[in-house]
């Protein structure tokens, strides 16, 4: 899976040109109110190694291909300069909503948390309302639910939903069975289903696809090995992409930003905006939205930000350990495959 025109840097070099941050969210957002990141200074740029806290060693073999990816391999060409982006509303109260979406000027689309734990679809109503005051009706609004819901759950809250004009619901449940029970019994009212999770933590991110359970794909450049593994993955699919964040700092976004420049049809605004919930960033240029677009550029990182923001000692210990036993996966996949560190 991992795609690399060079050999791998070695373990001893990534060492060396690592720096763990922990960036300050604006709103607490996946239940964390800091994003985690090691950044790593490659030949080609900054890139970024960060898989969730939460994720195993084997989940993150794909971010770290990926970020070896950006660092050590050519981008394929780009077909674009600025890429159209969403805002990304967390699930809120309706008093917040507004001055969440003040930090995405000109965004046309927002995406709306919802199905949030400890909330009921009343909240969601509220938040959705209130966003469609906020952006008028020339707006787009698409919701995620991160797979809260059950079958009937997503049906009903759809349903109660779909009087504000939907563009798609992202992952309203977390199986591919259950995205494509969804998706038959919503048809009818026009409101397409995507895939988030059943394309990024699952063993085949085609079989959502294959299957015909979902309208189109989340595409997040991390999770699925980096920018030449994700574009394999959109030419396979066949199916229309929305190129996404992985809540990345600005060096994963710009990540992203090239993947999304490299795909020929982008009909969808891209959710790339997110560098806007960091309260702060490596980057004195960091990638946000102006005019609803963001720049397709590797920005420099700035070394007084990434000093400010290090991590504490012991999570910089716990990141460059995990990053040691992800690599070491990394070796022995290369080994099978007959790719070989220095
Ligand atoms: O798609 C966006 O608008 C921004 C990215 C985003 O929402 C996410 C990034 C990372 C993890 C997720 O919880 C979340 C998502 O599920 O899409
Ligand atoms: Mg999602």
């Amino acid at each position: 899976m991992p795609h690399m025109n060079r050999p791998l840097p070695t373990l001893t070099e990534l060492l060396e040109l690592a720096s763990v941050v922990s960036l300050p969210l604006t709103t607490r957002f996946r239940g964390v109110d800091a994003r985690e990141a090691l950044i790593l200074r490659g030949p080609l740029g900054a890139t970024e190694f960060s898989p969730f806290v939460e994720y195993d060693d084997t989940e993150s073999l794909a971010w770290l291909a990926a970020a070896i990816d950006f660092g050590w391999s050519e981008t394929p060409p780009l077909l674009r300069d600025r890429i159209p982006v969403n805002a990304t509303l967390p699930a809120v109260a309706e008093s917040d909503v507004e001055e969440n979406l003040a930090r995405y000027p000109g965004c046309r689309t927002v995406k709306i948390k919802v199905a949030e734990r400890g909330q009921s679809l009343s909240d969601d109503i509220a938040r959705v309302r209130a966003t469609r005051v906020f952006i008028g009706t020339e707006g787009r609004i698409r919701l995620d639910a991160n797979g809260g819901w059950n079958v009937d759950e997503a049906e009903h809250a759809i349903h109660a939903l779909a009087e504000f004009d939907l563009e798609y619901v992202e992952q309203p449940c977390s199986t591919v069975d259950e995205l494509w029970e969804i998706r038959q019994r919503v048809k009818y009212m026009g409101i397409p289903i995507a895939a988030d999770e059943s394309v990024r933590k699952v063993d085949d991110p085609l079989d959502v696809a294959r299957r015909g359970a979902a309208d189109l794909l989340v595409i997040k450049a991390q999770p699925l090995g980096g920018i030449h593994s994700a574009l394999d993955i959109v030419e396979r699919a066949g199916l229309p992409v929305v190129v996404s964040s992985a809540l990345d700092t600005s060096i994963g976004i710009a990540m992203g930003a090239h993947l999304a420049a490299c795909i020929p049809n982008l009909e969808y605004d891209c959710g790339l905006a997110t560098a806007a919930l960091l309260a702060s960033d490596v980057t004195a240029e960091p990638l946000l939205p102006v005019d609803g677009t963001i720049p397709v550029v590797r920005p420099a990182l700035d070394e007084t930000l990434v000093e400010n923001n290090l991590a504490d000692r012991d999570r910089d210990v716990w990141w460059r350990e995990r990053l040691m036993r992800t690599y070491g996966l990394l070796e022995a996949l290369g080994e099978s495959t007959g790719r070989h560190a220095d």
